[in-house]
């Protein structure tokens, strides 16, 4: 597909307000997109690489400012394009906003080369046809990308600044939109995964999506289509896959896909609960300590391991403990998932922060390793022996784990009894874990869903994960520092678009809640500011705004309705916890939950 009828595609979802429409709408560009169908699927949710994949294009807003103005001319300079953003706030209009026709042929590349050159094949001018695009191809795109996220080492910066270079030089205004939106993974068109599973469906399955429910024909197998489509996405974490997949073998090669060992799958999710709830809704609970930990996949092929962190980052590297723990404690090729806890020298759990400092970590971690000791505490299998479990139940899949793995399984308890489980969790506390996990004995893995299956109990008041999307600079003695942050809510398909979000004028589908400045000492403050500043989108007097970037846990005494905020609620007295490096904004709390914990005060 030419990346100039992909970028028309954007801009018709970009004017659509309507889901369904939105659904017509990306079913005919995946129907269009032929040998491209893969990276399609993808790009119109802006995301590059598929979600097992640990590839990552590691450009900041800087790289990508200085790659456009290179591109525009020689005239135009980093600064100039941040200037343009403060009055925009749009990347992709800013890059739109540039004629890039200036510099063509390769001789602009300087270095020149199949290596050195974004790929650009020889003879390409940049030259308009036309149609008003270029001969750019949705592939073409990709396969640069994918440069950019190989560049490693001495010079990599370079070689990213002249690819997307290429890239820019190359392109038409409304392509540079493009490109300059999944450069920096804003697409901002308000396709969310929800969105391309429906498509997927519609496009290569024949379901009748786009009609609404209440006008369709009776025995309409629409739901049964989409649900072969979630399922094979669960199972393979490849929007690019399942759509081919669906396209060629229709829903029967969906129904046949499998796990594969070394591809890590999305975490089950669990919600606040109680004891009398969970026994009012199964009959029996299992019940199991709840380690405050980091979240790990395990994969095991029967010779190497690999550790994969709850957003499915490769940290192999940071925890080899854990390597050698499967590698010497499994007996069969299997996918384990469990907790990462760190644990002092008396073998006490150690607090969150501890695990975290090894989990980023990409040198010295040897000596680390002697500072922080990492175990695993395994409690699911979603793979054993060449065998994907994921639709079996809960106890079946405990027992497969406790079969496979000789060593670190947690306890689990199965039982009707609160006595049993308030005894479970009195020992839990005691031993310094956060608290415990129910879960219902007869459920299936579901990935990625935070469904009602695992309940999670914590005698702590609950905290809620919000994403910062603007601060204020401080005064005085902290006039250097971002100060009070502005925190939000996840509204809707984090990726996608909520609702109301043009009206609001929230940001890509997330509502503030609140402002935080209490709980932060002034080395934190610094610490912060660094973490944030390279995320500042514009400023305007003290204000600044920031992209949903970076997740705070925050305290708070009382959810309160507000009209100050778009999410129509504020936190009152909110107090800042720590900063979730584990977590993305599409893993922050929901708006959903915020009105949950409001009704339930
Ligand atoms: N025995 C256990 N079973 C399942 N999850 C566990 C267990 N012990 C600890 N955990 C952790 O608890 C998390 C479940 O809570 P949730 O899905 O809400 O994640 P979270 O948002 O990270 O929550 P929290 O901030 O409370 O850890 C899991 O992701 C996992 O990291």
């Amino acid at each position: 597909m030419d990346f100039a009828a992909f970028a028309e595609r954007a801009d018709e979802l970009e004017a659509e307000e309507a889901d369904l429409a939105t659904v017509g709408l990306v079913a005919g560009a995946l129907a269009d997109a032929d040998g491209d169908l893969d990276v399609v699927a993808r790009f119109l949710q802006g995301r590059v690489f598929p979600g097992w994949d640990t590839r990552k294009l590691a450009v900041g807003p800087s790289l990508c400012h200085e790659a456009i103005a290179r591109a525009a001319g020689t005239n135009v300079t980093a600064d100039d394009v941040e200037d343009r953003l403060a009055d925009t706030g749009e990347i992709g209009a800013v890059a739109a906003s540039y004629d890039f026709g200036g510099q063509t042929g390769l001789a602009a590349f300087g270095a020149g080369g199949a290596e050195g050159n974004g790929g650009i094949p020889a003879g390409a001018d940049g030259a308009d046809d036309a149609t008003g695009g270029t001969d750019l191809t949705v592939r073409e795109v990709f396969e640069s990308f994918e440069r950019v996220a190989a560049a490693e080492g001495a010079g990599s910066e370079d070689v990213r600044r002249d690819v997307l270079f290429g890239l820019f030089n190359r392109a038409s205004p409304a392509e540079a939109k493009y490109l300059a939106r999944l450069v920096l993974g804003e697409m901002r068109v308000g396709v969310g995964g929800g969105t391309v599973r429906d498509a997927v469906a519609e496009a290569f399955l024949g379901a009748d999506v786009t009609t609404p429910v209440e006008d369709r024909p009776e025995g309409d197998d629409a739901d049964e289509l989409v649900a072969a489509v979630e399922a094979a996405l669960q199972v393979t974490n490849n929007f690019g896959r399942v759509a081919e997949l669906a396209r060629e073998e229709g829903v029967d090669g969906l129904r046949d896909v499998s796990l594969e060992v070394g591809r890590p799958v999305r975490a089950m999710l669990a919600q606040a609960g109680t004891v009398t709830g969970a026994l009012a809704e199964w009959d029996e609970a299992a019940v199991e300590t709840k380690y405050d930990g980091a979240r790990v996949q395990l994969h095991y092929d029967g010779e190497e391991a690999s550790v994969y962190s709850r957003n499915m980052e490769d940290v192999t590297d940071a925890l080899p403990e854990l390597v050698e723990h499967a590698e010497t404690h499994l007996a069969v090729p299997a996918i384990v998932d469990g907790e990462a806890v760190a644990v002092g020298e008396d073998g006490e759990p150690l607090p969150f922060q501890e695990i975290l400092r090894r989990f980023r970590r990409k040198h010295d971690v040897d000596r680390l390793r002697e500072e922080v000791t990492v175990e695993l505490r395994a409690f699911d299998c979603l793979h054993a022996d060449g065998e994907d479990l994921l639709d079996a139940p809960l106890t079946e899949r405990y027992a497969r784990l406790s079969d496979a793995l000789a060593e670190g399984v947690s306890e689990l308890l199965v039982t009707t009894d609160p006595e049993r489980i308030e005894a479970v969790e009195a020992k839990a506390l005691a031993a310094g874990h956060e608290g415990i996990m129910l879960k219902n004995p007869d459920s299936t893995y579901s990935p990625g869903k935070r469904g009602r299956n695992w309940l999670k109990r914590k005698p702590d008041v609950e905290t809620l994960d919000l994403v910062v999307t603007g601060a204020e600079w401080g005064e005085g003695r902290r006039a250097n520092y971002l100060g009070t942050f502005l925190l939000s809510a996840r509204n809707g398909d984090a990726s996608g678009r909520s609702p109301d979000a043009r009206e609001t004028g929230s940001r890509k589908g997330f509502e503030t809640i609140g402002k935080v400045a209490t709980g932060i000492t002034d080395e934190q403050l610094a610490e912060l500011t660094e973490l944030l500043e390279p995320h500042v989108v514009r400023e305007e007097g003290t204000d600044v705004e920031i992209r949903p970037e970076v997740v705070f846990e925050v305290g708070y005494e009382e959810i309160q309705a507000s009209p100050t905020y778009s999410s129509g609620y504020a936190l009152r007295f909110p107090r800042f916890v720590e900063v979730r490096t584990d977590k993305d904004p599409a893993d922050a709390d929901s708006l959903e939950r915020v009105e949950r914990l409001a009704d339930a005060q």
